[in-house]
């Protein structure tokens, strides 16, 4: 008997067979990081309840925190509208930057000069 397809058909891949996923905090809403995708990568993602990367440096399957022990437990997982990324909502373990930090944006702002909505036309 075969099993249907976890993965949408409708997700469109790089042409390495990529696409990104970002990761977020399910409970605060914080991104955590960003990192990458291939087909199978994203049918463990959705049928383990742990979040699996492609390593593109390493070229293997990476099951977050198998080493560090900072595991991302899945909460759920959505594609853009157009099909290219996903957003995986998750219980994070620990810090999810491998520097550490608890996102891999944190203490990491750039310069940036802030716009005011206020400031009508501009
Ligand atoms: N653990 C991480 C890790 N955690 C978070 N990130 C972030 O994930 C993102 C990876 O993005 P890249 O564009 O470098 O993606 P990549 O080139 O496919 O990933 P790598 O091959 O470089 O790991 C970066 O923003 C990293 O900061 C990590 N990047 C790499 N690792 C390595 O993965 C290994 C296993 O770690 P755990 O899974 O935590 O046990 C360790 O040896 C780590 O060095
Ligand atoms: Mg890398
Ligand atoms: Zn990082």
């Amino acid at each position: 008997m075969t099993h249907p397809d976890p993965v949408p058909s409708d997700l469109v891949f790089s042409d390495d067979g990529l696409l990104p996923a970002i990761i977020q905090d399910d409970e605060s809403g914080e991104v955590l990081m960003l990192a990458w995708m291939d087909r199978e990568a994203i049918r463990r993602t959705l049928t383990s309840g742990r979040v699996t990367f492609w390593s593109r440096s390493r070229r293997e399957y990476w099951r977050k925190g198998d080493t560090s022990g900072h595991r991302q437990y899945v909460r759920s997982v959505a594609m853009d509208c157009d099909g290219d990324t996903l957003l995986v909502r998750v219980v994070q373990l620990g810090a999810a930057c491998h520097t550490g930090t608890r996102s891999c944006f944190t203490g990491r702002d750039i310069p940036a000069l802030v716009g005011d909505p206020d400031r009508a036309g501009e």
